[in-house]
């Protein structure tokens, strides 16, 4: 992954970070990456995750796999980062495997996920770091009987990862289900590159050591300077932005495939950095499509957005036919890919020329390689900020709140937070 910050030097946008700031910051981001050296070495909580592409053992994944490697169709039910790295994967490669992800519990979207699918030719692929989550083991449950009423034996079909303890890993135990454990040290959200974003990418048939060799070179990259780490540059970059009032950050990929990888970003950026008061708000947009919905904002609208765009080079092409109309001639001389990308040319100038500041992240291709590197740079990007803004990235508590409320609201015990529930204040405004 390469990164081209100079869109978000004050000498072309506003807000905008100097030269001479970037330097002075650099001593801090050097300061910031011994304290992540450290952690990495002392395997801490957290820096663990960039230490996974030499920590996850890619055949220990396909042997655990390998009793539902020839699911047509994987049903992967996880929520947050049990289930956005394995999606950013799948989703952005070819694969024959159809794959369905069970996040949210809406009733009719998980119904309309599941009918039709021919469960004979499925397995199910669950993830939960804390195995306690209950949107995933609900919509488990949910699959579970699913399989039993279509006849097929569901413990025979499924893949647990989960951490060492919890009641998933008893269910695992209690079946004889294959089952791989989510690294010690590694939150959720940084975990795309262990058993919790593989074992679906390892079902859809992709290349794993790729995925982790990509991720590897992006680690060798990880040095003293914002100058000489495009992971650095990013969360640094970022950093300085979010300072001087770019307080959103929409990130914006070039290629259809990588939307997913907004979502996971957004999660990334979110629980990792907002706390303390503090925080960068991720906004999730895809090229060209919010062109024509978002970018009147972000051009003209308030001077507190960074906009991130990804681009990769495109290995498949389609030509625009030819068409007699003359004042479409001009499509018929170029391809959907050359329009994409002087879509994208376009979008970036017409940004820097009202001065609002945008970054490049470029991938040279969508594949397994350049995924891991865009996975690992963008987490490594992310530690960096948290030192920076000198937040703890890897716990979430803020989180909890509303997960105990609603399970004191489902009698699943005593919390405090549900009472507030009751208690909210109400100004209705009645049809
Ligand atoms: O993997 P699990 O324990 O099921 O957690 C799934 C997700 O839910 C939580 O609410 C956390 O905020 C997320 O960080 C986490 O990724």
């Amino acid at each position: 992954m390469n990164v081209d910050i100079g869109n978000a030097l004050a000498s072309v946008a506003s807000p905008g970070v100097s030269r001479a700031s970037l330097e002075r910051l650099d001593e801090q981001v050097a300061a910031a990456h011994e304290r992540i050296e450290r952690g990495m070495a002392n395997a801490d909580h957290g820096y663990e995750a960039l230490n996974l592409p030499e920590r996850t053992d890619p055949d220990e994944i396909r042997a655990a796999v390998e009793p539902v490697a020839d699911a047509d169709t994987l049903i992967t039910v996880g929520i947050g980062g049990s289930s956005l790295g394995a999606a950013t994967i799948v989703d952005a490669l070819e694969s024959d495997t159809e794959t369905v992800f069970l996040d949210n519990v809406d009733p009719e979207w998980v119904s309309g996920r599941l009918d039709g699918l021919a469960l004979e030719n499925a397995a199910i692929n669950v993830v939960s770091r804390s195995g306690t989550t209950a949107e995933t083991l609900a919509n488990f449950l949910v699959v579970r009987e699913a399989f039993e009423d279509a006849g097929v034996d569901w413990t025979e079909r499924t893949i647990v990862t989960t951490g060492e303890s919890g009641p998933l890993r008893d269910l695992a135990d209690r079946h004889d289900l294959p089952s791989l454990k989510v690294p010690d040290g590694v939150p959720g959200r940084f975990s795309a590159l262990s058993a919790v974003g593989m074992v679906a990418a390892a079902v859809c048939g992709h290349d794993l050591e790729a995925l982790l060799a990509g991720a590897a070179a992006e680690r060798e990259t990880l040095s003293g300077s914002l100058f000489d780490c495009p992971a650095y540059a990013y969360g640094a970059t970022t950093y300085a932005l979010d300072g001087r009032g770019a307080g959103v950050n929409a990130m914006m990929p070039y290629a259809e495939s990588l939307e997913t990888s907004a979502e996971w970003f957004a999660q990334l950026w979110a629980e990792s950095l907002g706390k303390d008061d503090l925080g960068q708000t991720p906004v999730r947009a895809l090229g060209v499509t919010d062109q024509h919905s978002q970018l009147q904002l972000y051009r003209a609208g308030p001077r507190d957005k960074l906009v991130t765009f990804v681009t990769a080079d495109a290995d498949a092409d389609r030509s625009i036919p030819t068409t007699d109309v003359e004042e479409l001639a001009y499509l018929g001389d170029a391809t959907l890919g050359e329009l994409l990308e002087a879509e994208f040319e376009a979008t970036e100038a017409s940004l820097a020329a009202a001065g609002r500041p945008n970054v490049r992240v470029e991938l040279e291709a969508v594949d397994e390689y350049e995924l891991g590197g865009f996975l690992y740079g963008m987490e490594a990007a992310c530690v960096l900020a948290g030192e920076l803004y000198g937040v703890n990235t890897f716990e979430q508590p803020a989180v909890e709140w509303a997960k105990k409320a609603t399970r004191g609201l489902l009698g699943g015990g005593e919390f405090e937070e549900a009472k507030a529930v009751a208690e909210k204040t109400e100004l209705r405004v009645e049809r």
